[in-house]
C-alpha cells in the first residue's frame, strides 16, 4: 500500500499556558498542504524500514514510521511489514513532514491488516507519537487545543489560493522555540479571527506566537515573510516552530529563492 503523507501550515498558533506536564497549551489551525513525502508499507517475512530521498536526523530505528508500527503491534500484534519512506518534505521546519509520516503509517497498517480503528481512535494512537500527528489522521482542517491534540473540524477554505512554502537553510528545534516563548491568552481567540475576518484583514491579527522570539535568534526566516508580502502576498507567516514560512497568494507567482531555500508552491484544491 502506497500513501501520500501531506504537511501542514499553522493558520495563526496561540500558546496560551504551560501545563504542569511539560506541554504548553495552544490553539492553532492545521491546514493540510499537498506537499508530500511518499510511504509504502507491504507484508514482509521481517520488519524493516528504508528511505530514500532527503536525509531525516536521528536514529533510523527512531523513525516515528517504525514507532507508529510498534505502536499498534502492542495491541494488535500485527505481522511483519517493510516499510519504505521517500522524504521530500523539509524536517524541522514547522510543517509537521514527521508527524505525518507516522500518522500514515497508522491509517496505512489500520487498512491493511483490517484493524477496523476509527478516525478518533487512530486519532489518539496518533497522539501517543506526538502533537501534531493527530491531525494528519484528518483529512480536513482542524482546530488544534489542548497540546495540539484535540481536534474540531472548522469550516475554512483557501481553495483555488495560490501558497508559497519556503524554508531557509536553518534548524529550529521544537523544543527549543517552546522555551523561547513567553505564554500568554490572546485578545481575541483564533476561531473568531478566522470565522469572522476575512482573509485580506489577517495581517496584524492572526500572530504565530512562536515568531517574536524565533525572528529574534533568525532575522532570515523574518525577512523571507517579508519577502513574500512584497511578492503580493495577502497573508504571510511562520508555519509552527518553524523555520518554514508561507505566503498565501489571489494569484499565481515564480518567485526566485537564494540558494539554500527549500521552496513549494501550487493553488490550494480545498
Ligand atoms: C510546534 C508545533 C505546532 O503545530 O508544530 P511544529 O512546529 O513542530 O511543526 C507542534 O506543537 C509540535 O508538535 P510535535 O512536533 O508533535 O511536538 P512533540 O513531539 O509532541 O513535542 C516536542 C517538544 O515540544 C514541546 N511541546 C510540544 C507541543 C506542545 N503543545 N507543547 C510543548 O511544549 C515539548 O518540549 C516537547 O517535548
Ligand atoms: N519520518 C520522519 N520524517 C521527518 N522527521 C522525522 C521522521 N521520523 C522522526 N523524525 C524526527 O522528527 C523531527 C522533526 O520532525 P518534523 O515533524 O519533520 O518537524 P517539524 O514538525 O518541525 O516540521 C526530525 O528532526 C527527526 O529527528
Amino acid at each position: 500500500m502506497v500513501a501520500f503523507p501531506p504537511c501542514k501550515i499553522n493558520l495563526g498558533l496561540h500558546i496560551l499556558y504551560k501545563r504542569t506536564d511539560g506541554y504548553h497549551a495552544l490553539e492553532t489551525c492545521f491546514y493540510p498542504v499537498p506537499w508530500t513525502d511518499i510511504l509504502e508499507v507491504i507484508p514482509s517475512d521481517t520488519l524493516a524500514f528504508s528511505q530514500s530521498g532527503d536525509a531525516i536526523p536521528g536514529d533510523p530505528h527512531d523513525n516515528l514510521c517504525l514507532r507508529a508500527y510498534h505502536l499498534l503491534q502492542k495491541d494488535f500484534h500485527l505481522s511483519p511489514v517493510r516499510i519504505h519512506l521517500h522524504k521530500i518534505i523539509p524536517t524541522g521546519a514547522g510543517l509537521g513532514g514527521g508527524s505525518s509520516d507516522g500518522a500514515y503509517t497508522l491509517r496505512l497498517l489500520n487498512d491493511l491488516f483490517n484493524l477496523h480503528l476509527t478516525p478518533t481512535a487512530l486519532a489518539a494512537y496518533a497522539a501517543q507519537l506526538g502533537s501534531d500527528c493527530a491531525f494528519f489522521t484528518q483529512d480536513a482542517p482542524q482546530l488544534g487545543t489542548g497540546r495540539g491534540e484535540i481536534l474540531t473540524p472548522i469550516d475554512l477554505s483557501l481553495k483555488g489560493k495560490f501558497l508559497v512554502l519556503a524554508k531557509p537553510p536553518i534548524h529550529v528545534s521544537t523544543a527549543e522555540a517552546y522555551a523561547g516563548i513567553t505564554p500568554a491568552a490572546p485578545a481575541t481567540g483564533l476561531t473568531q479571527t478566522l470565522t469572522q475576518v476575512p482573509l485580506a484583514a489577517w495581517k496584524g491579527q492572526l500572530h504565530n506566537d512562536f515568531e517574536p522570539s524565533v525572528f529574534a535568534r533568525h532575522p532570515s526566516i523574518e525577512a523571507l515573510k517579508e519577502r513574500l508580502y512584497r511578492a503580493g502576498a495577502v497573508y504571510a507567516s511562520m508555519s509552527g516552530s518553524g523555520a518554514a514560512v508561507f505566503g498565501i497568494f489571489d494569484k499565481g507567482v515564480d518567485l526566485a529563492f537564494d540558494a539554500g531555500v527549500v521552496h513549494w508552491s501550487g493553488v490550494l484544491t480545498r
